[in-house]
């Protein structure tokens, strides 16, 4: 829909923004901050080259992105306030996070890894996400520090359904980059249903509180040996509770691993966030 603010008749277009600095790359073109001319309003504005999306054979895919995070409206989600395109391009306008990526300011935390007040704050919000999502039936598949995004108010933001479905679904794609969020049940290639997710959270909590994902190896048949036979390691950066929360987030069996609410009552999230 091109609706943005509530008019969904308005025919947006270029003319409507006053266009700032880029942000960086997206997967399929530049990203720039802009503010819509009448409002002042600061949003992020991503580009998709048609003839990029054609040449990937993408088109469905960015049509579903559109679909689910137009419908999407969570304070941890990051919103799709209307789109439009040209000749060229097709125009998306998202909700700008003022801090930016999350990854980056994981990396530059001391000793590369968030506190546990940060990890546990960030690892209820992602669950509060997540949560909303499987609500409207929809996987995120693709949950891990490169998708999220922090607002100026350090809060996250998850970002990119470019790999969302709906659920439950045997979707076969050629997963692109890593492969340390992968669950044992897409490693194996089974159907499998939204507790991709829940696994990808237990992945992700550790990331934050060690900078580096649990299965991380040299090679990727040794990083498949060990997501199947769930091979992980504390460091002593981890906290009892953390590793209690995320031993039960890192179980073969999808059904068996903790639930989203549980995540977010879990006794580490609540002293912790
Ligand atoms: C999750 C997804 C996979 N990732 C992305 O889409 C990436 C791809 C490109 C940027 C980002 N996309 C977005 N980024 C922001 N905010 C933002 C980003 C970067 C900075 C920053 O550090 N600089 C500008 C620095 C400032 C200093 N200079 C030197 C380097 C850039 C500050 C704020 N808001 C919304 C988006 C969104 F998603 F809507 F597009």
């Amino acid at each position: 829909s091109h609706e943005c603010y509530g008019n969904p008749d308005y025919k947006w277009s270029l003319d409507d923004f006053e266009l700032g600095g880029r942000l960086g790359r997206g997967k399929f073109g530049r990203v720039y901050v802009a503010r819509e001319r009448k409002t002042g309003f600061v949003v992020a504005l991503k580009t998709l080259l048609k003839r990029e999306i054609v040449k990937g054979n993408v088109e469905r895919q960015i049509l579903r992105e559109i679909e689910i995070q137009s419908h999407l409206k969570h304070p941890n989600i990051l919103q799709l306030l209307c789109w439009f395109h040209d000749g060229y391009r097709i125009y998306l306008v998202v909700e700008y996070a003022g801090k930016g990526e999350l990854y980056k300011h994981l990396k530059a935390s001391p000793g590369g890894h968030f506190n546990e007040h940060q990890a546990a704050k960030y690892t209820y919000q992602v669950a509060d996400a997540i949560n909303y999502c499987h609500t409207n039936q929809v996987i995120h598949r693709d949950i891990k520090p490169e998708n999220l995004l922090l607002t100026f108010e350090d809060n996250i933001k998850l970002a990119d359904f470019g790999w969302s479905v709906h659920s439950p679904s045997l979707k076969r794609n050629t997963m692109c980059g890593t492969l340390d969020y992968l669950p044992p049940e897409m490693v194996e290639n089974k159907v499998y249903s939204k507790f991709v997710d829940h696994w990808c959270l237990g992945v992700l909590c550790y990331e934050f509180l060690v900078g580096n994902p649990p299965f991380e190896s040299k090679t990727s048949d040794e990083t498949y040996q060990k997501i199947k036979s769930v091979d992980v390691m504390y460091p002593e950066t981890v906290p009892q509770g953390a590793q209690d929360l995320i031993s039960k987030l890192l179980i073969h069996t999808g059904r068996k691993r903790l639930t989203l609410s549980q995540v977010m009552q879990h006794p580490w999230i609540t002293a912790n966030k």
